[in-house]
């Protein structure tokens, strides 16, 4: 199902008056994904747009965000609405920034720098993931400073430490350790269909080229194979040590859940991304949005909260904000955007991200993020 089949006739007027989208008439992020899906061949689409299994998980994201109700406050002041905060020292625009995804040669040519021109021109933050496409020297250079390094623990431990030294070189300012993907879940359109990474394309910050055509010869997702080989399964709690010896950077968990883990992340010094690796990993794991609330309980202000996972409307940002969250960060959005039209692409993408989330601000009567709390939220 694509999200127009959600889309009322007669709401966007396009159906019925056959108007051309493009992403400068594009209207919302749901206008840029039907963009997106159209400039993909079948092997990149897969692998975006699949969830594990039977994708429960995939869609609950999206459908809590739509179940929350909000309870607007009235005659407030709102000639004036001030987006702007802060995640780790760092002044954001509007709370949102850009999730880790893998591979974005395969939606367009110019691939992670154009997402980090992008986020970094909209006065977001980009969070490069360990398998890009690009050098990180590289897609340092093009973030101007806004970029977030997200690591993958290689069970080689040198070429992990090589990786977080060149991260803090390229001026990357936290290290988002992803703990939700030991392995990678089972996303069976690339199984069916043996996703392989396009010959011209490699992930030059952990292998060569040589390595990956190596998995070439395995059956199922190449990419499940390669990562499989590459990724360390044994690291725990106790491990997290290790890790803070490496960087002096600030540390952030990237697929805590659970109240449990929240308060053991805190104890460790670590900060938490909420995120269920947009419905890859475990199908029929919470949602992202279901699940911060226990996690900000958990946490008591000793650390910051991040969430991503079915991000794609102003009010989820509001909603995710109120409910604890001080930033969101969109993954697959971003590469819909990247698909349609490059930076160009991402920039409009965040743009009405960005609109959609002060309109929603002022419609519910807050002038500042800092006003956003649970009250916000009917119970
Ligand atoms: C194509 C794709 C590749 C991804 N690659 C990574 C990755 O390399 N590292 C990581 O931590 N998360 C990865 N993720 C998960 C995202 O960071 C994020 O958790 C998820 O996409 C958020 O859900 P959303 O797509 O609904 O916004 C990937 C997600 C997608 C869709
Ligand atoms: O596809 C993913 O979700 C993902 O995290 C990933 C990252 C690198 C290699 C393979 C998968």
């Amino acid at each position: 199902m694509t999200t127009t089949d959600r889309t009322t006739p007669g709401q966007t007027g396009r159906d019925t008056h056959a108007e051309a989208l493009s992403l400068d008439t594009a209207v919302n992020l749901a206008e840029i994904e039907v963009l997106g899906r159209a400039a993909l061949d079948r092997n990149a689409l897969e692998y975006y747009a699949s969830g594990a299994n039977d994708g429960h998980t995939l869609r609950a994201n999206r459908d809590d965000f739509a179940r929350l109700r909000l309870r607007p406050r009235m005659l407030v002041d709102v000639s004036s609405v001030d987006t702007r905060t802060e995640v780790l020292g760092l002044e954001l625009h509007s709370p949102i920034g850009v999730a880790p995804s893998a591979f974005h040669g395969l939606a367009h040519e110019q691939a992670e720098k154009a997402t980090a021109r992008a986020a970094a021109g909209m006065g977001s933050v980009m969070t490069l993931s360990t398998f890009s496409n690009t050098p990180i020297a590289e897609v340092g250079e093009a973030a101007s400073g806004r970029f977030w390094f997200q690591l993958y623990l290689l069970s080689d431990r040198e070429l992990s430490r090589s990786v977080i030294q060149r991260a803090e070189a390229s001026g990357a300012r936290a290290l988002v350790f992803t703990v939700d993907a030991p392995y990678l879940g089972r996303r069976e359109p690339n199984e069916r269909h043996r996703f392989a990474l396009p010959p011209h394309l490699s992930a030059p910050n952990v292998s060569t080229r040589a390595e990956l055509a190596q998995v070439e010869t395995d059956t199922g997702s190449q990419l499940a194979n390669y990562f499989a080989n590459l990724v360390d399964k044994t690291f725990t709690w106790n491990d997290l040590d290790w890790l803070r010896a490496q960087t002096k950077l600030p540390i952030v968990l990237k697929g805590i859940l659970t109240a449990e883990d929240a308060v053991l992340a805190a104890e460790h010094g670590c900060h938490i991304w909420v995120s269920n690796h947009g419905g890859r990993q475990l199908d029929t794991a919470v949602s992202s949005i279901e699940a911060l609330p226990e996690v900000a309980d958990a946490a008591a202000g000793r650390v910051e909260i991040y969430l991503d996972g079915g991000v794609t409307r102003g009010t989820d940002v509001l909603k995710a904000v109120a409910l604890g969250a001080k930033a969101v960060f969109l993954g697959r959005a971003a590469l819909w955007g990247l698909a349609a039209g490059g930076e160009g692409g991402v920039r409009r993408t965040l743009e009405l991200l960005q609109n959609e989330f002060r309109l929603a601000m002022a419609l519910s009567g807050k002038q500042t993020v800092g006003q956003l709390g649970r009250d916000l939220i009917k119970r």
